[in-house]
């Protein structure tokens, strides 16, 4: 509220309680920043109140306290300690903004937010598009969709307008990525299948993500307007995945759509509806300073750094000082998902923020701050306190090892597993044979993710995100999936025999496992040539991409991160023409493999040894 005060000068005023806090010493400047005023008016209106002083100068207590009542504030002063503590309280906010600890009264319903996953080509983009454009076509958009990541659409529902907010980066990359960082954005997931096609590798990837989630799915059986579309055999072969159809008994909606022909597409977004209504209670309280989560941001050449947000609490503001992880700044303006100003956001509603200082990371948490300098001082806390959480996070999550420790401490309860392996009879076989596991009462052994591959970093998003041990079985993880994996501190197991990961599974629910060796990684190569020598046997010319190869060495080779043979000898090793003993990374080199011959191009050559392992 702006009133012509003393002076004839023009100054927010409060309204006699709006509390501000105002730290020892602070200055004039500092607390025109809390109030959003200019610190001259506020000098001019100190001079008429019999007060002489800069707007850099401190004032005491009292000198506050008269500014103070004169413009319709009561001024809290506080120690520094004060403040950094109520700082730390709250830039270190719950991640998951759940209505707990609201009063029931002050909360509102808010739209559901949507992803939309599923296979490759099963039509996930083309949905997102029909689905906006039924909002078009219903002649309630304005002007041209931009993306920015996410949009809102809305439909009649009972008699009742409601909002659906989409998030438009299809895929569960996002939705994993997200999760891993601790961002819980989506209420619903949509799972694409294509009626021509069916039920597929990432169908299934994309469902698990939503099931550890626990994350209701509407299925979209999508294609119907193909030629021997078979919508009955989606249903039949997900009821596998515990997506029971309701016409079958079960409680998942299933709807058939054309996303090209723009079919059935109100049913999909009433189907959405009718199980966030049935299944979930999405309400949030809009009156207080928002919070939400950074979907998307961006480095813009004319616009600088923004920020796609998702309001998940409260009320954002043109104005408004915000932290996004260790990005800060003041809302300069909010555009929607069809460029449109907007100068309040609600919960579930997705903006794009203009006036940040730098690009927060897709997942980040957003906060509003009483004024700028306390968002900075957020963001530099946040920054630390990431370097921070990056280093004890290596050490933070579960292993095998520690893992009867962690059951006996009350720590966990549930050991989830990914599995992963060369072909899929073992991955079947590896899983039956866990499941016969007898883990007691108190253990809950899941496995929430099987495939056929290498570890993907799909997959250790997946194991970050549940607290997941992975088993590689005759796979593995590679270059920098690898790397993501260790320093995040992700476990992953390797084995070539069924019975012995079952065996060690078994040890480690029971608290026996001791391990007491094992393997280090020396060095790896990729084949760039092969020469084939009756006299000196088979030579691959190679690259070596990390740490360093060793004559006498034993070696695995991958192929595309599938295990084909184990301990392959380093039998010779020369560079140009000369035998050497080790090779170190970046350069070339010949490695002779003995008798062994079943080598291809790219193939990686990996070196080990055995080593005792330290007790912690
Ligand atoms: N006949 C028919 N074709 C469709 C339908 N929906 C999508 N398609 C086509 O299927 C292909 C893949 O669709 P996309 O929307 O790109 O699939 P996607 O799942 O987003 O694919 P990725 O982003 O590559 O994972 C495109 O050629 C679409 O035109 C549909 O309902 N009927």
């Amino acid at each position: 509220m702006q009133a012509p005060s003393i002076g004839g000068v023009s100054v927010p005023r409060g309204d006699g309680k709006t509390i501000v806090q105002i730290r020892q010493g602070a200055s004039i400047s500092d607390f025109a920043d809390k109030i959003n005023a200019n610190p001259a008016s506020l000098v001019t209106v100190l001079f008429h109140l019999g007060e002489m002083a800069t707007a850099t100068q401190s004032l005491d207590e009292d000198t506050f306290k008269v500014l103070g009542t004169e413009l319709g504030y009561d001024i809290r002063m506080v120690s520094p300690e004060e403040e950094e503590r109520e700082l730390f309280d709250s830039f270190n906010i719950d991640l998951e903004t759940g209505i707990e600890g609201e009063d029931d009264d002050d909360l509102e319903a808010r739209p559901p937010v949507v992803t939309v996953m599923g296979h490759v080509d099963h039509g996930k983009t083309r949905l997102l598009d029909a689905i906006r454009n039924e909002e078009v076509a219903a002649g309630e958009a304005g002007g041209i969709t931009q993306h920015i990541g996410a949009y809102q659409i809305h439909k009649e529902h009972e008699g009742v307008e409601r909002a659906i907010t989409f998030i438009d980066t299809p895929g569960h990359e996002a939705f994993t990525a997200m999760r891993a960082r601790g961002a819980k954005v989506t209420d619903i997931a949509i799972l694409v299948v294509a009626a021509d096609d069916g039920v597929m590798p990432q169908t299934i990837e994309a469902l698990n993500h939503a099931q550890a989630a626990d994350v209701p799915i509407v299925v979209a059986v999508n294609k119907i307007d193909v030629e021997g579309a078979n919508p009955s055999k989606i249903r039949q072969q997900l009821t596998e995945y515990n997506l029971v159809a309701e016409e079958y008994g079960g409680e998942t909606m299933f709807v058939d759509v054309s996303a090209k022909q723009g079919e059935n597409i109100d049913a999909l977004l009433e189907a959405v509806l009718l199980t966030a209504d049935a299944a979930l209670d999405l309400r949030a309280n809009s009156d207080r300073d928002a919070r939400g989560i950074a979907i998307e941001a961006n480095l813009d050449k004319g616009r600088g750094a923004t920020a796609t947000v998702l309001i998940q609490s409260g009320t954002l503001r043109v104005g408004d000082a915000i932290v996004a992880g260790s990005a800060h700044g003041r809302v300069r303006a909010m555009l929607d998902e069809h460029g449109n100003q907007v100068a309040e956001a609600y919960p579930s509603r997705p903006v794009q923020v203009l006036g940040l200082s730098s690009v927060p990371r897709a997942g980040d948490t957003f906060v509003v701050a009483p004024d700028d300098r306390t968002a900075r001082q957020i963001a530099e806390k946040r920054e630390a306190a990431d370097r921070q959480a990056s280093l004890a996070k290596a050490r933070k999550r579960i292993s095998l090892e520690d893992l009867n420790e962690a059951l006996a401490a009350g720590k966990v309860d549930t050991l989830n597993l990914i599995l992963k392996g060369d072909v899929s009879g073992s991955v079947e076989a590896l899983e039956d044979a866990l499941l016969q596991i007898d883990v007691g009462d108190e253990v809950d052994l899941r496995i929430i993710d099987r495939g056929v591959g290498a570890i993907t970093l799909n997959n250790i998003n997946l194991a970050m995100a549940s607290d997941a041990i992975i088993i590689g079985f005759n796979v593995r993880a590679e270059g920098q999936n690898a790397e993501v994996a260790e320093r995040e501190g992700v476990e992953i197991r390797y084995y070539s025999v069924i019975y012995q990961a079952i065996d060690e599974i078994e040890q480690a629910l029971k608290g026996m496992l001791k391990p007491e060796f094992e393997e280090v990684e020396l060095g790896s190569a990729q084949i760039r040539e092969i020469f084939r020598s009756s006299k000196f046997g088979n030579i691959a010319g190679s690259i070596v991409r990390s740490g360093e190869i060793r004559r006498g060495t034993k070696a695995r080779i991958t192929r595309n991160g599938v295990v084909v043979a184990e301990n392959v000898d380093i039998a010779g090793l020369r560079r140009f023409k000369d035998d050497v003993t080790e090779v170190r990374e970046g350069f070339e080199c010949g490695i002779n493999l003995g008798s062994y011959n079943d080598l291809q191009l790219e193939d990686l050559i990996t070196t080990y040894e055995m080593r005792e392992k330290p007790r912690a």
